[in-house]
């Protein structure tokens, strides 16, 4: 372990003769001394530039609070002997609202019980929260006049985004044009057809949404993609049309006065540009420590950094940033990226101000051996496979904390064997397994322990909670699923969908769009919807002369017809709630479909019409200023005791839980594969949203000359594989006394069909486990 130089200031030290001062020290000392080697680092730090990089479990948030309150108290001193009336805060930043939340009440914690002091002098907040604030204070500079602007996600299918690729296709024929034509065209009209409809509203819009996410958070302009564009040769000159996405998006959002995320931290960098605002916000402040580091954009880590710098000594900014490049699972649809956080790291070593937290106390020894072991095992495949990429880890083993340390229970004891490995015949075998695990469990202390089932997507969860929602019902477990909370905020896109299609039946978008909510709600098969989509009359009416139907398209045709039916039939007011039960919602999302009713015929009472109703449904989908505002505590909801959590993997990332269950560890998904979808394979063997977005890292990494489109698509896939791993990684620490894992022989290849059963192959690591620990294997 590095040992940090940190050496107390000279100039403003505290008179140590006073008796309150040696009161607080002796109080700060005790809070060090509860604290592991790695947290004493943080605690121990009095300026300048710091990184932490630990290992899950090692106490990052614990040691962060910690290191807080510390820097806090002794901001105090230095402010109170220097007489100045001048009170700099400490600024906190963390990823998520509901870390903002925990973080808090631990600084305020130690505080209150261990510093006596006032829970003042820092302030806790979200990437863009810090942003906002800024941006709010000077609305001259950052340009925002927050009374006016609107804060949307530009998803696929926001409407500025289809707005920005039809305005797109309309001034730029002849690209489009190539696009039509990809590798091979023989001219047919239904299939120029259906191409149009792919690329309108599949792939463009997905080049759009990637590509403008990914240049705007790391400072990129329309105008530099372009330049960019001129490095590279190939046929559809992808980053030339993303480019040109771009720009016709920015100037959508700026003739409206709308604004995405990205503008937040855009508007705060453009208000610390001018010498006296900068000032003014640097004197603010006397030091930022930001958790979750390797989650952060470059666009994100500039703001702080600029944040952090002291104008009287600009050098060293007192920055401490803390985080897990092992755990970095934001990569493949944020353009936050491992690398930097790795550079910050490696930068901060070179001055000898890195710590490393590599003790752990969270688990038993058995799931740290396994973690570890994926670690390794993951890293010599992939350099074995090649070198020309980075592994996928940064080479880490977790150990064990010291027989003394200040975690009661740290490394607790395993129950069964720790780590407990399955190969189920199916799926429903795995059920089968996984129900009796957690009966006897549950059965042995019903309140004490917390359990929770890691999925890697919300189909597999929700698919779960209704297999195994009589068992728990018969033995009084509670179960939440934390995905069905989520289908809820769908509820007012898929009745908006379903509305556009019942006023404009003949457009091939909304028709379209329609059916994807179909599928969605599994209400039809999966299908190729552009087929359907582009010849709306004849799909909605087949005359006798039509080629007959295959008999998804039919039951396709038929629920749409009920729809226009009862858009006939019914009353205005009536239209949500029916659309409600023709989607098949469940109680709570009835719920929110009868709460939005109300709502929206509340606006239109006056003017009741459909025209009406569709501008207000677009405004409440289209807008996040509605968006209800978090108010419980997510994670002590998704971690209560007794109770059995249905949660993806992503989100259990920063929490923990006594049982965790990895049912379904398949190859198909992790690490999984990027795949072309078959509607849109006449463009080539690629997507373009990848490689665009392969090409703007490598810009943005000086990589010398821009990767061609294969060179690209490789090295996208390697990037999704590797962070598939981490993510298998992030969820296997988060058990702390049992880690049950399964991979069924035969499971869905698409959890879209989860009765269609084949034979699967689990994940690679899986066997390797199994094989490294067969005293587990069940
Ligand atoms: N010094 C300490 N004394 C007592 N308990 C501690 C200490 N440090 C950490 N812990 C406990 O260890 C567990 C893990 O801590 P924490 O959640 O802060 O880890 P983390 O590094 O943020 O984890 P991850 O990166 O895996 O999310 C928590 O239950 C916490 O209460």
């Amino acid at each position: 372990m590095t040992t940090i130089n940190h050496q107390p200031p000279t100039n403003n030290q505290t008179d140590p003769r006073s008796p309150s001062s040696s009161l607080r020290e002796s109080a700060i000392l005790k809070i060090r001394n509860s604290l592991r080697p790695g947290q004493q680092q943080m605690a121990d730090w009095y300026s300048g530039p710091l990184a932490v990089s630990a290992v899950p479990g090692a106490g990052k948030s614990t040691g962060m609070a910690a290191a807080a309150a510390i820097a806090i108290a002794r901001q105090y001193q230095r402010s109170n002997s220097s007489r100045s009336s001048e009170r700099r805060q400490l600024v906190v930043v963390t990823f998520t609202r509901s870390a903002v939340a925990n973080i808090k009440a631990k600084i305020r914690k130690y505080l209150r019980d261990d510093l006596s002091l006032p829970q003042t002098g820092f302030a806790v907040h979200t990437l863009h929260g810090l942003a906002l604030n800024i941006a709010s204070r000077h609305p001259n500079l950052s340009g925002l006049q927050l009374d006016n602007v609107t804060l949307i996600t530009p998803t696929q299918s926001h409407r500025f985004i289809r707005t920005a690729v039809e305005q797109w296709i309309a001034s730029h024929p002849g690209h489009y044009f190539r696009l039509l034509e990809g590798i091979q065209f023989d001219g047919e009209e239904t299939e120029r057809l259906r191409r149009q409809s792919v690329l309108r509203t599949e792939v463009l819009p997905d080049l759009a949404t990637t590509v403008i996410h990914e240049a705007k958070s790391s400072g990129m302009l329309p105008e530099d993609l372009r330049r960019f564009s001129e490095q590279t040769i190939d046929n559809y000159e992808i980053l030339t049309v993303a480019a040109g996405l771009y720009e016709q998006y920015q100037n959508l959002m700026r003739s409206r006065d709308f604004i995405d995320y990205d503008d937040m931290i855009l508007a705060a960098l453009r208000v610390l540009e001018n010498p006296s605002a900068r000032r003014i916000e640097q004197n603010q402040v006397f030091a930022v420590f930001e958790d979750e580091a390797q989650d952060s954009s470059p666009l994100q880590t500039k703001l702080l950094q600029i944040l952090a710098t002291d104008p009287n000594n600009p050098d060293q900014p007192n920055l401490i940033r803390v985080g897990d490049p092992n755990q970095a699972i934001n990569s493949t649809f944020t353009p936050a990226d491992p690398i930097y956080f790795r550079e910050f790291c490696e930068d901060c070593n070179q001055k000898n101000r890195l710590a490393t937290m590599d003790q752990a106390g969270r688990s038993t020894k058995i799931i740290i051996d396994a973690a570890n072991f994926v670690l390794q095992w993951v890293n010599s495949a992939y350099q074995a496979k090649s070198q020309n990429f980075p592994t996928p880890f940064r080479p880490q083993t977790i150990r064990l904390v010291d027989p003394d340390d200040p975690q009661t229970d740290a490394n607790p004891q395993p129950v069964g064997r720790g780590l407990e490995l399955y190969t189920p015949r199916d799926i429903h075998h795995t059920v089968q397994l996984l129900s009796q695990r957690v009966i006897e469990l549950f059965a042995q202390a019903p309140n004490s322990f917390s359990a929770a089932i890691l999925v890697r997507e919300n189909r597999q969860g929700k698919w779960l909670a209704e297999a195994l929602a009589p068992v728990c019902k018969e033995h009084q477990i509670t179960l939440y699923d934390v995905g069905e909370r989520e289908r809820h905020s769908h509820v007012p896109q898929e009745i908006l969908a379903l509305l556009q299609f019942c006023d404009r039946p003949h457009s091939p978008d909304y028709l379209k769009a329609a059916l994807e909510v179909f599928v969605e709600r599994q209400l039809i098969p999966t299908q190729d919807l552009n087929a359907p989509a582009s010849v709306p009359e004849e799909f909605l009416y087949p005359g006798p002369l039509s080629p007959p139907q295959p008999e998804s398209v039919q039951k396709a045709a038929h629920l749409c017809r009920s729809l226009l039916r009862a858009r006939m039939e019914l009353p205005l007011y009536q239209l949500i709630s029916f659309l409600a039960l023709a989607l098949n919602y469940d109680q709570a999302e009835l719920a929110t479909a009868d709460k939005l009713a109300e709502r929206v015929n509340l606006q239109i009472a006056s003017h009741a019409s459909m025209t009406n109703m569709l501008g207000i449904l677009s405004e409440i989908v289209s807008s996040e200023r509605f968006e209800p505002v978090e108010t419980e505590d997510l994670e002590a909801r998704y971690t209560r005791r007794g109770q059995l959590t249905i949660i993806t993997m992503h989100k259990a990332k920063g929490l923990d839980w006594d049982y965790v269950f990895i049912p379904f560890v398949h190859e198909n998904l992790i690490p999984g594969r990027f795949w072309v979808p078959p509607q849109s394979q006449f463009l080539g063997d690629f997507t373009l949203s990848e490689v665009a977005r392969a090409q703007i890292r490598a810009a943005l990494h000086n990589q010398g000359s821009l990767p061609d489109v294969t060179q690209a698509w490789e090295q996208a896939k390697y990037l999704k594989t590797a962070e598939e791993y981490r993510l298998l990684y992030v969820a296997m620490t988060r058990a702390k006394r049992l880690l049950w894992m399964s991979a069924a022989q035969k499971a869905p290849f698409t959890w879209s069909k989860p009765e269609n059963l084949q034979a699967s192959t689990p994940c690679p690591v899986f066997s390797a486990l199994k094989r490294q620990f067969p005293e587990c294997v069940v």
